[in-house]
């Protein structure tokens, strides 16, 4: 029995909580654990500040590139299967047949739920399609269920860490009054959807309506669009407080009801995070105007949501939009420079340039063809100079704004007003501007001609068009219509290339140039020919070129560091394959997981799908069809195949120690490591061998049990960028991947190498306790290790290094070589990580790295320890006689097999491992400048001591062909 004063008191609770807003105090409590939430689980910083709002921002170590930044499920999410129960989202029944549904929702409401979502898509302005009717409409379920269940234990709630709908309140809503407005309509129409009190069950007080319409309202401003969900949508709590960018360093991907933020580019210490809300990736929107604006200071809702599908988003690989942006103007964003290049004078800014390695041209460039001294009137005057252009090969592009900082939006996408010559620096007149617009207006109308007037229309109908052609639903009359288009599309193509050649003013990377070579790609998509071929690599090279400056290609080679180059070069493969070049589309495959796997780590499920189709395609146009018709089912198997684990015990295979180990102990191996100092086995295993141990690689790499390497330099923690390890010693790991767990378990390697090791060396330790086993994954993308020695002093056991690599079809494109500088001697050995070859050198006497790889690379790491005297106090130093030091030939053959090579080889090898450390770490990787700085310290302190100083200069004299690329294996 309640009292009437408790009673009294818990409704007040309730109201507070759930129909009246948060209260401060809750407000505060839910920021503090979503901030809680991303630094401890994500490293993330949720920053509050006055000018820009809510946004996060990177630790103050940062982030390289290509890195996984988050991952989460969708708080809340509707799906766009109109047959499918809306909580279960399977096509086995709809939702009123759902016992699920019918357990949990209101019996009143059940059957009528398809009549609900129909009605609130046809009729509220600000629900416009049925994922977010059926988001909206689960989020009131539980607003009714909270409510009730808040008047009973709101107190309870806040102990316990709040309530389903609480973390809500910290969200951004834009659009309010309208929102509130169709919750209003509801509230008529369907009152029983939202809470009322139990006395009048049809009349939703105030309040609750209150509630509903910000439900909505952020809803809708918050939502990541779901391809895989019909499409749907979902609310992401963490992943929605990005700030937007129209050069965002951070993407994306989706897949079902997941979502990963991945780095597009390195992100300084504290740099913010952000993301294209409007996706627009290349083109600053329709008709030359970015649809990028917002409302509210936040972000808006709305029309950008159909705008952004109807740009076909279906049929891509599940990288989210932003759903919402709403078009509240035609901005054309300027997409380009940072905005802090606004303003200052040339001088300053040249060197700013200069300082942050830019120029980057624009989506909107246009080729500088000015003399200072010129003034124009028409376009058309122009002409004559773009014969002699005063400023060759420079690039104009549009910068900065004059609306930036409009009160309270300061970060908001605005009219670039300004154009500069990002190479010659000089300011582009407003009579150049307006030319340079007319002709951008001029090949898009060239574009839009014979597209008819409606543009939206027809991109329904390239929409409706791909949908097809991607999921093999293919109506009659088609062969008829595809001579049509064909004709349709060569006028247009020698419409746009003859525009490029009387009107140049526009740069063949131009968004506009794209525009009309895509529609008509699009337009061919049904025809499987090498005519749509053609086109479709067209698109492919502008979107490259124009990404690659925004973008570049991770260690500078293939395709540039962005999401839509996955999604486009899996649209090439599907083309070339339906046209009969398998080869073609297995590259562009090949190339699409390349790039996508850079983007969101190889245990991704749709990535996982671009490696199966690169290894096996889909040959011809009916194979591609039913393959992209079967594409949910296939996604869902390799799903389910991640949860079962289906790894363990999958190869019940012995690998051949027996005939390994006669090859480790052999006089061969013997004279090699002593005399060369390293040891080449090729065919270690055998073929089934290396093959089940990549799988085994490629395994762990898929279920994310890889992490990002981790090295300590000196006083820093860095990560090198693409690179993945696991280390074996964890038994859990071992019981999945058995064969690779029988490298570090099994006795063999150490009894094979223990009588290779040259005399004075001792033993090697048996036992687990005294080997290491490293799998490592290079995600290509140039990712390197720079000159270093595994046992590089005191701590470490190590006597030898046995290196497995597992890389079928290696060629040189793919790079990744290891390079072994014995010390002083000549110029390195460069070995190809080739698949099944074993390379074994000493751990604290053999300097080496591994060059840049840009094709993913997979290599075993063994390191055996020494039974006694590694690093003894000998090793630690140098000591060397007088005739010695007076011989600096004697002096150097002592060096070469002797550890104490250590002491001075950053000094003697400066400049080579400065290099390969800025290799390894790749332009502005977070980290970078710290080790870099201590590899100066370092040579710096060894100069500091005169004797080390004349040593060192004697011992730089002596190393011959430094950097030079020697024998090759
Ligand atoms: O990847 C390789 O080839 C060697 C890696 C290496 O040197 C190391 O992990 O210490
Ligand atoms: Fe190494």
């Amino acid at each position: 029995m309640v009292s009437g004063a408790s009673k009294k008191k818990k409704k007040k609770a309730a109201a507070a909580l759930s129909l009246a807003g948060p209260t401060s105090s809750l407000l505060k409590a839910v920021y503090t654990r979503l901030a809680n939430t991303l630094h401890a689980q994500f490293g993330l910083v949720l920053v509050q500040n006055k000018e820009k709002g809510r946004y996060c921002r990177a630790p103050p170590q940062g982030f390289e590139p290509g890195r996984v930044l988050l991952e989460e499920e969708a708080y809340i999410w509707g799906n766009g299967h109109a047959e499918w129960c809306l909580e279960c989202d399977t096509p086995s029944h709809a939702s009123p047949a759902c016992p699920r549904i019918r357990a949990s929702y209101p019996p009143s409401i059940v059957p009528l739920l398809p009549a609900i979502e129909n009605w609130m898509m046809e009729d509220l302005e600000r629900v416009q399609s049925l994922d977010r009717a059926r988001a909206w409409i689960k989020a009131l379920i539980r607003l009714r269920a909270e409510t009730k269940e808040g008047m009973a234990t709101a107190g309870e709630k806040e102990k316990e860490g709040g309530g389903w709908l609480d973390p809500l309140w910290a969200l951004t809503a834009c659009n309010l009054e309208q929102c509130l407005q169709d919750a209003r309509k509801l509230a008529h129409k369907f009152p029983r959807l939202l809470p009322s009190p139990p006395s009048s069950p049809s009349s939703p007080s105030a309040a609750s309506i209150a509630v509903a319409g910000r439900l909505l309202a952020l809803l809708n401003t918050n939502s990541h669009e779901l391809e895989e969900l019909g499409p749907g949508s979902g609310l992401f709590l963490h992943a929605c407080l990005l700030e937007h960018s129209c050069l965002p360093n951070c993407a994306f991907a989706t897949y079902g009801t997941k979502l990963r933020l991945v780095s597009l580019t390195a992100i300084p210490p504290n740099g913010s995070l952000s993301i294209d809300y409007a996706n627009l990736y290349y083109s600053p929107g329709a008709k030359g105007g970015r649809e990028g604006g917002r409302e509210g200071g936040g972000r808006g809702e709305g029309g950008g949501r159909e705008w952004a599908r109807k740009q076909g988003k279906k049929g891509k690989r599940g990288w989210a939009t932003k759903t919402f942006v709403h078009v509240t103007r035609s901005i054309p964003c300027s997409l380009t420079l940072s905005r802090r290049a606004t303003g200052p004078p040339s001088g300053v800014l040249r060197l700013f340039l200069s300082m942050r390695g830019l120029p980057r041209p624009s989506a909107r460039p246009v080729p500088c063809f000015s003399l200072p001294c010129l003034s124009f009137s028409t376009a058309s005057s122009l002409l004559p100079r773009l014969q002699s252009p005063g400023c060759e090969g420079g690039v104009v592009c549009p910068f900065g704004d004059e609306e930036e900082g409009r009160e309270g939006r300061p970060h908001e996408p605005s009219v670039p007003t300004r154009w500069r010559c990002l190479r010659c620096m000089r300011e582009a007149s407003p009579t150049e501007i307006a030319a340079f617009q007319a002709a951008e207006e001029e090949i898009l109308g060239a574009e839009s001609e014979d597209e008819g007037s409606d543009e939206d229309e027809e991109r329904g109908d390239r929409r409706k068009e791909e949908k097809e052609e991607e999921e093999g639903e293919e109506k009659g009359g088609k062969e008829g219509e595809r001579v049509d288009e064909g004709k349709v599309e060569a006028v247009e193509e020698e419409k746009v290339d003859s525009l490029l050649r009387t009107l140049p003013l526009v740069h063949p990377t131009h968004f506009a140039v794209l525009n009309a070579v895509e529609s008509t790609a699009h337009r061919l998509i049904r025809d499987p020919s090498s005519q749509s071929v053609r086109y479709w690599e067209r698109v492919l090279t502008i979107v490259n070129e124009g990404l690659s400056d925004l973008y570049p290609p991770p260690g500078g080679k293939g395709y540039a560091h962005h999401p839509e180059l996955a999604i486009l070069l899996d649209r090439v493969a599907q083309v070339k394959a339906s046209a009969g070049d398998t080869e073609g589309a297995r590259q562009c495959w090949a190339a699409a997981y390349q790039c996508a796997s850079l983007l969101t780590g190889p245990n991704w499920v749709p990535t996982i799908d671009l490696r199966r189709l690169a290894e096996d395609p889909p040959s011809t146009r009916e194979e591609v069809l039913s393959y992209y018709n079967e594409r949910e089912k296939i996604l869902n198997q390799i799903s389910d195949d991640m949860k079962e684990e289906k790894m363990v015990g999958k190869h019940s295979i012995e690998l051949d120690w027996k005939a390994l180990k006669v090859r480790l102990g052999s006089e061969e191996s013997r004279g090699a490591l002593e005399t060369q100092g390293m040891v080449i086995l090729d065919n270690a295993f055998g073929e089934t061998g290396a093959k089940a141990m990549r799988e085994e690689i490629v395994f762990l790499a898929e279920r994310g049990l890889m992490t990002p390497n981790q090295t300590r330099f000196g006083p820093h923690e860095v990560r090198k960028p693409f690179i993945w390890e696991a280390d074996m010693h964890d038994p859990l790991l071992r019981a999945r991947v058995p064969i690779l767990g029988s490298l570090l378990e099994r006795e063999a390697l150490t009894e094979g190498l223990t009588p290779a090791l040259p005399p004075g060396l001792g033993g090697l330790r048996r036992g687990m306790k005294g080997r290491a086993l490293k799998v490592q994954r290079n995600g290509g993308g140039g990712g390197s290790f720079a000159w270093h020695y595994d046992n590089p002093g005191k701590g470490s056991q190590r006597r030898l290094t046995c290196l497995l690599y597992l890389n079928p079809g290696w060629c040189q494109e793919h790079g990744g070589e290891l390079v072994l500088q014995p010390f002083l001697e000549g110029s390195p050995t460069v070995i190809a990580p080739l698949m099944d070859r074993m390379v074994i050198f000493r751990s604290d006497a053999m300097l080496h790295r591994v060059m840049p790889a840009h094709h993913e690379r997979y290599c075993l790491t063994v390191w055996l320890d020494g039974d006694h005297n590694v690093n003894s106090e000998r090793d630690l130093q140098l000591r060397f006689s007088s005739a010695e030091a007076a011989d600096p030939e004697v002096l150097a053959r002592k060096l070469r097999f002797s550890p104490s090579q250590r002491l001075v080889s950053r000094a003697v090898y400066a400049e080579e491992y400065q290099k390969s450390l800025r290799e390894c770490m790749a332009g502005d990787t977070p980290g970078a400048k710290e080790m870099l700085a201590a590899h100066d310290d370092h040579v710096q302190a060894v100069k500091q001591n005169p004797a080390m100083q004349a040593l060192v200069e004697t011992l730089r004299k002596l190393k011959k062909g430094a950097g030079d690329v020697g024998m090759n294996m």
